[in-house]
């Protein structure tokens, strides 16, 4: 390793070689200001720089310290040609030393290295400045308590611009660490490290500290700012110290020290992906070169040895040839494998096949039967296959009792083992494509099989799409029955346009029609009921006032009472209910029966039934909204209006399962900021909704076990359910908050959603509304400590205090259980605008999951923009 006068004597002469002839070295007042401001000593040959100890540091006074904002430094030239930045940028490939000589701000020309450090500081700082915007600033924690006086102005940290050493940030490290002894060998290790080379810290690497945010080598910052990681060692760097710590990159984002090594295997899938902070400090041609460097270098790339296939370690020509071939494994990572070679389906051992690969390579050992760990006793090629893939074959059609053996072929072709006679091809149907990609098997790339159905069926329709499947994030969304799942559900339809087909819009219109026969036949019904009710209680206080049994009109004293006609009509169509035979009857009754239809509902007899509507059960909310319009509805030329289909009960509900793929305009503001440097954005990633109904919930949650990939739950609760009762599996009446909650508890318990994000939808927030002002939230037994701040002086509304506080209670439940926070939403979700929001705010929250996983943007989920945090809410009643 250099030593530290060498490596300074090192950049000095390359800093003279970038100079014009004959023009002075700059001087050091703009390196450090913090530290040259303090240095008092002697004047210096104008070969020697200044040396500050660490410990002179800590020891420095707050009164010497001054301390450079942004706007000071916007009056220095920035501009800076690509040609000098590049030099720059080889002049660190060179190992040249790190410690910046400044250059004095006038002569521009004269020192293009340092007014570049002086630009990136200060696009470091504006970043960081508009970090803390959106952070509602958080002043750093330091634990030390001589050091923040460095930092601070008037009690606020200070945007500083300092060329921090290498030193500074150890010796933050240290306090951060309280690590006395590293401390005290600091001074000592700067005699023979130059200071601020990479080196000096990464030879080091027990003390870097692994707090978020904090940057390895200046040792400042906090959990929200942008960092970027090596690839190697996990050291984190901020963007003034990025290029610093890493050079020109030759491997891809690694520290100089850490060039040659294999990276940390938990980083493979970021390889080649470029960070927004990369692509602040580095140009797109850099960044292009950088990325195709750390994708392609030997020193990143899998070894043999790191992969196991069908239970025997590869060897390198076999590793080649997997890589090689036409369709290899994707993002493939050091593990062990299965490979079936005649199908060329691949899995993780013990697990269900994971993609479809070329056949016939020759590597591993042989598949074994039990390589993906099934116990159905079907067979595939000699491996017994998954309870998974079993249910999809069942779904396509194909017979598999058990004990049976297929043989399937590389083109789908199967055939039950020694019967030579080729049943089918796997993957032919596309509705069988569709299930695979449901489920999260494989199926080949492309559409190579044909399709041998009606090309106008909504599965093959979407055929292609649901091939790609390694880019479609699936969205569970799922609800108490009436939360508004299916409302939710079509809106996404309606906003990213999945149109419904002829077809379906017919089905639609069958469904609002006979679904108005089945609202009237519950008022009929009702009616019939509230009649007798009254009847009896006429009957009593008549005998009773009259004591003599007296012949009464009592058609004529009821208000439920209806004519002789309309009875008829009732009696036919509660017969026709009573036997379930509906659909029989529709829709050639539809038109004949319109116009009785409509004068039945316009009766005085079911309005007044109407009224009591809170006492028939199934009486949807939007009855009257068909019922007003039922000529209309059951003429032939009706067509469903969008609000129709919203409002129309039924239209989602096959299987208690529905589905639809949809992208949407991905470009926020955070994804422009991220692509600014790409000539051409990256496509639009896919979603799969996927909606599961309460019902289908409770058929033993059979289905939620196929649903392992979920990126995200989503799940509904109706905020206006406080005061609904519900009856529950058993027929016992609960309170339906109470029920709701109790749903997404088992659903936040469920194994296959340990590490999936879940977002909180709180629905129908315009009924809440209306409702809060006159039913306490407190008829609700688990809200009832809800005790709002009075309207006088609070600008908030009962409604908004109200939804905080429900919002708390989930967030509470949710971190008590997963100890991780939940993300609440509130939606109207008869109000498009309302649930293209919710989706946007969905879409930021996978992309922040994402990017949290990846490392490549450490930032708190407490710091969503989002946050309803329990400390935020003042109205949980304080004991
Ligand atoms: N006022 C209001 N009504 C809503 C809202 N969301 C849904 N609804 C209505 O509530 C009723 C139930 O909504 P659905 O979307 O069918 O609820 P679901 O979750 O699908 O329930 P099931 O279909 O019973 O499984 C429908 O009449 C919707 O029109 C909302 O935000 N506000
Ligand atoms: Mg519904």
């Amino acid at each position: 390793m250099a030593s530290e006068a060498e490596d300074e004597k090192s950049w000095k002469d390359l800093l003279r070689k970038m100079l014009p002839a004959g023009a002075p070295l700059p001087d050091e007042e703009h390196l450090d200001y913090s530290i040259a401001v303090e240095y008092q000593g002697p004047p210096l040959p104008d070969d020697d720089l200044p040396r500050v100890d660490p410990v002179q540091i800590d020891s420095l006074q707050t009164s010497s310290v001054t301390s450079l904002s942004v706007s000071d430094l916007s009056s220095i030239p920035v501009a800076v040609p690509v040609a000098q930045k590049l030099s720059r940028f080889n002049r660190v490939r060179n190992g040249a030393g790190v410690k910046e000589p400044g250059s004095s701000s006038t002569t521009s020309s004269s020192a293009p290295k340092s007014q570049l450090d002086l630009q990136n500081d200060r696009e470091g700082s504006e970043f960081e400045g508009a970090d803390q915007g959106f952070s509602s600033e958080l002043p750093v924690q330091d634990s030390n308590p001589q050091q923040k006086p460095m930092e601070t102005t008037g009690g606020k940290r200070a945007a500083v611009v300092t060329f921090n050493t290498p030193r500074d940030s150890e010796n933050e490290d240290d306090h951060e660490n309280d690590n006395e002894a590293d401390r005290s060998s600091s001074p000592q290790s700067s005699a023979t490290e130059p200071v601020g080379s990479p080196i000096a810290w990464a030879s080091s690497p027990g003390r870097r500290t692994n707090k978020r945010g904090i940057c390895s080598r200046c040792g400042k910052g906090n959990r929200l700012k942008e960092r970027e990681w090596c690839l190697v060692c996990d050291a984190k760097f901020c963007s003034n110290c990025l290029l610093k710590a890493m050079g020109s990159m030759p491997e891809g984002r690694k520290c100089v020290s850490c060039i040659g090594q294999p990276i940390d295997e938990s980083k493979r899938s970021s390889l080649g992906k470029c960070s927004r902070i990369l692509s602040r400090v580095c140009s797109p041609l850099e960044i292009r070169q950088i990325m195709k460097a750390e994708k392609e270098c030997p020193a990143n790339q899998l070894r043999p040895e790191q992969l196991v296939v069908n239970g025997r370690l590869l060897r390198e020509e076999e590793l080649a040839e997997i890589l090689g071939c036409e369709l290899p494994p994707q993002k493939l990572k050091p593990g062990r494998y299965w490979y079936d070679k005649d199908s060329g389906l691949w899995g993780k051992e013990g697990e269900k096949p994971d993609r479809i690969i070329s056949s016939k390579l020759n590597v591993g050992g042989k598949l074994r039967f039990d390589a993906s760990n099934g116990n159905t006793k079907v067979f595939m090629n000699g491996r017994e296959i998954t309870k998974t893939e079993r249910r999809v074959l069942k779904l396509a059609k194909v017979q598999c009792p058990p004990d049976t053996h297929f043989w399937v072929y590389d083109d789908g072709s199967y055939e039950e083992e020694g019967q030579n006679n080729i049943k089918g091809n796997i993957w032919g149907k596309a509705s069988t494509r569709f299930i695979c990609s449901l489920f999260s098997l494989p199926v080949p790339p492309g559409n190579q099989h044909g399709t041998n159905e009606d090309p106008t069926t909504p599965s093959s329709r979407s055929v292609p799409e649901y091939l790609e499947q390694g880019r479609v994030q699936k969205l569970l969304l799922f609800g108490l029955e009436g939360s508004g799942t299916s409302t939710i559900f079509k809106q996404a339809k309606f906003l990213y346009g999945n149109k419904f087909t002829p077809e379906e819009l017919q089905n639609i219109k069958l469904m609002i029609q006979s679904n108005m026969y089945k609202y009237l036949s519950i008022l009929l019904e009702g009616r019939e009921r509230f009649e007798e009710e009254a009847l009896t209680e006429n009957r009593a206080t008549s005998s009773a006032a009259e004591e003599s049994p007296s012949v009464v009109d009592e058609s004529e004293q009821c208000i439920y009472a209806i004519n002789q006609r309309f009875k008829h009509f009732s009696d036919w169509l509660l017969d026709i209910m009573a036997t379930g035979d509906l659909d029989a009857f529709f829709p050639a009754a539809t038109r004949e029966y319109a116009p009785i239809v409509d004068e039945v509902w316009k009766d005085s007899a079911i309005q007044e039934t109407y009224k009591r509507r809170e006492e028939l059960h199934c009486l949807p909310e939007v009855a009257k909204y068909f019922l007003d319009r039922a000529i209309e509805i059951s003429s032939n030329e009706y067509e469903p209006s969008e609000n129709d289909i919203l409002y129309a009960e039924g239209v989602t509900q096959s299987n208690g399962l529905a589905f639809m793929e949809f992208s949407f305009d991905d470009r926020s503001a955070m994804s422009e900021l991220y692509n600014e440097n790409y000539e051409c954005p990256p496509p639009l990633t896919k979603y799969q909704l996927i909606r599961i109904n309460s019902k289908g919930l409770n058929d033993g949650c059979k289905w939620l076990e196929m649903f392992e990939d979920v990126r995200a739950v989503i799940f509904c609760v109706a905020l206006s359910d406080y005061d609904q009762m519900w009856a529950q599996g058993s027929g016992l009446l609960c309170n339906k908050m109470l029920a709701s909650r109790d749903l997404f508890e088992s659903l936040v318990r469920h194994p296959c959603f340990r590490n999936t994000p879940f977002v909180l939808l709180l629905n129908k927030y315009d009924a809440f509304e209306a409702k809060i002002n006159q039913v306490p939230l407190s008829v609700c037994e688990w809200l009832k400590d809800f005790s709002p701040v009075k309207p006088h002086g609070n600008i908030q509304s009962l409604a908004q205090q109200a939804y905080y506080y429900v919002a708390v209670k989930f967030k509470e439940l949710y971190s008590s259980i997963t100890g991780e926070k939940l993300f609440v939403a509130q939606t109207r979700a008869r109000a498009g605008t309302s649930v293209d929001e919710a989706f946007k705010y969905i879409r930021e929250i996978l992309k922040w999951d994402d990017e949290k996983n990846d490392n490549f943007f450490a930032m708190n989920g407490d710091d969503s923009f989002y946050s309803t945090e329990m400390s935020s809410s003042p109205y949980v009643r304080q004991e």
